[in-house]
């Protein structure tokens, strides 16, 4: 795929990058394929599966939040198109989606979380080579960091691909948004019954599921939704649990 492919396929979702973002894409192609020679980052390795399924797909984001921007000022407001937010992606592996997000919105303030600490070194490999601003790797598990007070309930948006169910998913990330922010997950396939599943975490949690919006990756029929969870009050301190609980005893 060229770069004016690639730029087609970004337009379908709303995202205009320039050159600088371009290159910026192919180097983080070229750290990712390279360090992937010698420790687990990804299994797509492709120039033009990860152009799609991975840096695509992390900014899939956004097209959901043109569209729900135009019905729901609440999303407009808060989220602002990823302008002048803090954003924290929870279990970000090799940085997705929180890395592509960081690259496309440059204002957007990033933190990339992590239990594994050999990504987490990748990570910042990627943002020294890169040279970009305002994001940090942090090598943490969620049920920690969460009670960190540097973190808890400091970040407009967080967003996690990838990394669990979503009862077990909501006690990770929502104790890191601030109320009146928004919890985006990324989910896959058939999600009725976990979303049943995780209402009520939701509600204990401090949230309530206000859209989800579910979409076709271009070129793919690879079915992506994304839930958008709001934060309407405090977490209650109790939250999250030990390490290892929330996914062990999920909320029920
Ligand atoms: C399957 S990978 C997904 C990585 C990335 N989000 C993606 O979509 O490619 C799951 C990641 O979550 C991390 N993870 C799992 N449980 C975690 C926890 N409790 N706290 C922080 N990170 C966690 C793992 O180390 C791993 O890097």
């Amino acid at each position: 795929m060229d770069r004016s492919e690639f730029q087609k396929i970004l337009k379908e979702i709303n995202v205009e990058l320039t050159d600088n973002q371009c290159d910026q894409f192919d180097k983080y192609y070229e750290i990712l394929v390279e360090w992937n020679k010698v420790m687990n980052l990804t299994g797509i390795t492709q120039y033009d599966e990860v152009l799609v399924k991975h840096f695509v797909d992390s900014l899939a984001v956004f097209k959901a939040v043109c569209e729900l921007s135009g019905t729901d000022n609440d999303i407009k407001n808060k989220i602002n198109y990823f302008k002048n937010v803090s954003v924290i992606d929870v279990g970000t592996g090799a940085g997705f989606p929180g890395v592509p997000i960081k690259i496309a919105f440059p204002e957007t303030d990033v933190c990339l979380l992590d239990s594994l600490n050999k990504r987490v070194n990748f990570l910042n490999e990627v943002i020294n080579q890169l040279g970009i601003k305002k994001v940090d790797a942090i090598h943490s598990r969620a049920e920690d960091g969460a009670r960190n007070p540097l973190y808890r309930e400091k970040y407009r948006i967080g967003v996690s691909r990838a990394v669990a169910n979503l009862a077990t998913l909501s006690e990770y990330v929502l104790p890191f948004v601030e109320p009146g922010g928004y919890f985006i997950a990324y989910k896959s396939g058939e999600i009725d019954e976990e979303l049943e599943a995780s209402k009520k975490a939701i509600g204990v949690l401090g949230g309530e599921i206000k859209h989800v919006y579910k979409f076709s990756l271009p070129g793919t029929d690879f079915g992506r939704s994304f839930v958008f969870i709001k934060k309407n009050r405090i977490t209650p301190k109790k939250y999250p649990r030990k390490s290892g609980l929330p996914s062990k005893e999920p909320i029920k």
